[in-house]
Parts: structure tokens; C-alpha cells; sequence
């Protein structure tokens, strides 16, 4: 197994921690004291030279508190407006928190469409590195109020997978109202135990996992492997910890094995490649046989016409597309040098023919290795 985590927080400089709503939440309001007691955490961790880059759920938590609701309203535009609420409420508390410590925080409010283009997304990345650079804590949370389910991240987990790899952090750590991955979902097993270190996020890891999360969070231990698994893949380590835990942060900084390491890939994928396989929308499916998706996935290879089985969807030249093998598994995500259209008229074919049948042959690839990111490797 590989614990490496005492050696990560050595050499670690950016930080990205998540806090969930469960952990935000107290008596169906705002969880105050939490508020106080992370933001100090993090100060500390900034007073010894760290960047930290917060993501912070709890939006819809402040908002029901600040009017007075039970819980949450079913109608969108209503969660909506509790949430913007609640946004300002939250943002308030860090704002009195961190200045406590003598610190500035900033809000960011991002919607995925922010992150899709990749004009968009190097302006984000330029924003937060700038916030860095002044010393001032950003933190981030997804705009509930205009996300609609075409642009919407849909949890934090991911939210903060993206962050972790826009800002090319060296950890990530997800801390929520529990200690860690169980074998087993806790809450209706009691036998369940907590698996310290992941060294890979095989089907078995996937399977632990239920997606039903607590009274108020989204997403359960699902989301958090399916962040773990982008960032890992990215070389990135993640940790996932009770926040509860008093001076958590300080602890897991100096090597406490706390929680579920979720140990890196040993190469750090460049900034673009993380952009292509975890941040992009993907238009379509391209479905590759079995020989391909081991040359592309254990060998480094361009994706050509003849691996190509199917082809779902319609997109044009230059989008991402997601790449799977004949069981469905997603492979990974490429941009893609030809349209579904044409796709569809040279699967199969040699490389040679492709000029034959399209009358023109701009590239020898569906997807040179450049453009492609493998999320998923085949046995
Ligand atoms: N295998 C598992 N190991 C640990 N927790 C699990 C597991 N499966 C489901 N859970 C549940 O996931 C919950 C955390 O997810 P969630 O409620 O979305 O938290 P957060 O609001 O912090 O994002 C835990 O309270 C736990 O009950
Ligand atoms: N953006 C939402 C949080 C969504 C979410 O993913 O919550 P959680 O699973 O608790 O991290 C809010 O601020 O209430």
C-alpha cells in the first residue's frame, strides 16, 4: 500500500480542501461555530507558507436558516432563491472568520459552462491563481441560484476534483461527517470498516460506495471515488476525513494518517490533459475494439479509424468525445480531428483509405494521443 502521504504534505504548496453541507449544517441553520473553526484552521496553514483554495458547500443550509425554513422547497426557483440567500449568509461568516486570523477571503461562484471552453477556463484559472498570489483565500462553491441541469458540476465533490486539478493543486482533502471510506455503506452496516489507503480506484472501490447521500449533503461516497479517481488519475492524492475532528487540517498536515488516502498516479498529467479528461462536456461516444483500447490505454497510441466500432451521437470536428470499449466502459475523453459524420463513413478503414472514401484526408487520426486522456485503463 502505498502511504505516502506524510512525504505529500512535506512538499505540498497549493491545498485545495472541500467542506460539505453536512459538516455546515447544525439544527437546520448555518453551522457557526464549524465556520470559525475551519476558517482558523486554514489561516494557520496559510501563516506556514500553504496557498489554500477553499470549496464550500452550505449555501442552501444559510438560506433556509436566514428565512426560516424546515426544509428544503421542492420547487427549483424557490431552492434557487434560497440559495442565494444562503450564499451571502455564508460568505459573511468566512468573510468575519478569516478576518479573525487577519485574512481576506473572495467569492467565486462557477457554473461548468464556465470550465467547458477553454477560454473560460484559463480565465477562471488565472482568477484564482491571482486571488492566490494576493494572499486572499478564494472560495467556491457552484451558482445554484443560475445553474440549470445542462451547466450544472451537480456536487461538490466534482467541483472541487476540477479546482483541485485548474489550480494543479498537490491535495486534495474532502472532509465531511465522516472518518473515511467504509468496505461497506456505515449507515446499514455495522460491521463496515475503514479502508485507511486506496492505492488504486478499481470496480471493487466503485462498488463500497452508496450514493445515497447524508440528511443534506449530495452525491454520498460515490462522488467523493469518482473525485479520488480524477484526481489520482491526474497525480494528484486525495484524502477524505471527518471535519469534525478538532484541528483536523493541522493534523493531517503533519502526517496524522487520518481518514482515506487515495493515493496519485506517479505522473502528473499537464494542465491541458486534466482540461480534456475531466472538464470538457462530451458531445459524443466513439465505442473502439478490444485491440485499440489497449494501444491507446496501456500503450500510448493515437486513436485511428480502423479500432472504431460505433459511433453515438452527432458532433463535429474538434469536440470532446468520450471513447469506450465493447462492454460500455468509458475509456477516457479526447478531442476529436473529424465529425461524427465522417467518422461514420471510415470506421474500419485503414488510415489509407480515409482520403478514398472522404475525398480529403486532413489527419491520419480520429485522435492523436495529444489529444486524448485515458480515465480508465483497460486489464
Ligand atoms: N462506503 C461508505 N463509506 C463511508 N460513507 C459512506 C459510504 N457509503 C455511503 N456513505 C455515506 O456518505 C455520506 C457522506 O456523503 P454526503 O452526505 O454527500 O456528504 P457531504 O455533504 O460531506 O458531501 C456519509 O455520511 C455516509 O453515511
Ligand atoms: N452548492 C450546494 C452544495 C451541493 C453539494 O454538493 O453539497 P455536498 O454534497 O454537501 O458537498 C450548496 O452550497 O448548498
Amino acid at each position: 500500500m502505498k502511504d505516502n502521504r506524510r512525504s505529500c504534505f512535506k512538499t505540498a504548496r497549493r491545498i485545495v480542501v472541500k467542506v460539505g453541507s453536512n459538516l455546515l449544517t447544525k439544527d437546520n441553520g448555518l453551522n457557526v461555530d464549524f465556520v470559525h473553526a475551519i476558517s482558523r484552521q486554514i489561516c494557520i496553514m496559510i501563516d506556514r507558507g500553504l496557498q489554500v483554495v477553499l470549496v464550500s458547500s452550505g449555501s442552501m443550509a444559510a438560506g433556509l436558516r436566514k428565512l426560516g425554513l424546515a426544509k428544503r422547497p421542492e420547487e427549483i426557483p424557490k431552492r434557487q432563491a434560497v440559495s442565494a440567500v444562503g450564499q451571502a449568509s455564508l460568505i459573511m461568516e468566512y468573510e468575519k472568520a478569516f478576518e479573525a486570523c487577519g485574512k481576506k477571503v473572495a467569492q467565486v461562484l462557477l457554473t461548468s459552462d464556465g470550465l467547458y471552453q477553454r477560454k473560460r477556463y484559463l480565465n477562471a484559472r488565472n482568477t484564482v491563481h491571482t486571488l492566490l498570489s494576493w494572499h486572499i483565500v478564494p472560495i467556491i462553491n457552484e451558482n445554484d441560484t443560475v445553474s440549470i441541469e445542462e451547466i450544472k458540476f451537480g456536487d461538490n465533490d466534482t467541483l472541487s476534483a476540477m479546482i483541485a486539478l485548474l489550480v494543479n493543486a498537490d491535495i486534495l482533502i474532502n472532509l465531511t461527517d465522516i472518518d473515511g471510506l467504509y468496505n461497506k455503506d456505515p449507515r446499514t452496516n455495522i460491521d463496515a470498516e475503514l479502508i485507511p489507503v486506496v492505492s488504486t480506484i478499481k470496480k471493487d472501490i466503485e462498488r463500497y460506495a452508496s450514493d445515497i447521500p447524508g440528511a443534506l449533503g449530495t452525491g454520498g461516497m460515490m462522488t467523493k471515488i469518482r473525485a479520488a479517481r480524477k484526481v489520482n488519475t491526474a497525480g494528484i492524492p486525495m484524502i477524505i476525513a471527518q471535519g469534525t475532528k478538532p484541528d483536523i487540517l493541522i493534523r493531517l498536515l503533519e502526517g496524522e494518517p487520518h481518514g482515506t488516502y487515495f493515493a496519485p498516479k506517479s505522473h502528473k498529467m499537464t494542465n491541458r490533459k486534466c482540461w480534456i479528461g475531466f472538464t470538457t462536456k462530451p458531445r459524443g461516444v466513439i465505442r473502439i475494439d478490444d485491440g485499440a483500447a489497449k494501444a491507446i490505454t496501456q500503450n500510448g497510441k493515437s486513436l485511428l479509424p480502423a479500432g472504431i466500432v460505433d459511433v453515438i451521437g452527432e458532433f463535429g470536428a474538434g469536440s470532446p468525445v468520450e471513447f469506450t470499449n465493447g462492454g460500455g466502459e468509458v475509456l477516457g475523453t479526447g478531442l476529436v480531428n473529424y465529425s461524427a459524420e465522417d467518422i461514420r463513413k471510415i470506421m474500419g478503414l485503414k488510415t489509407s483509405e480515409i482520403k478514398r472514401k472522404l475525398g480529403e484526408k486532413p489527419y491520419d487520426e480520429i485522435i492523436h494521443r495529444d489529444n486524448l486522456t485515458v480515465v480508465w485503463e483497460c486489464d
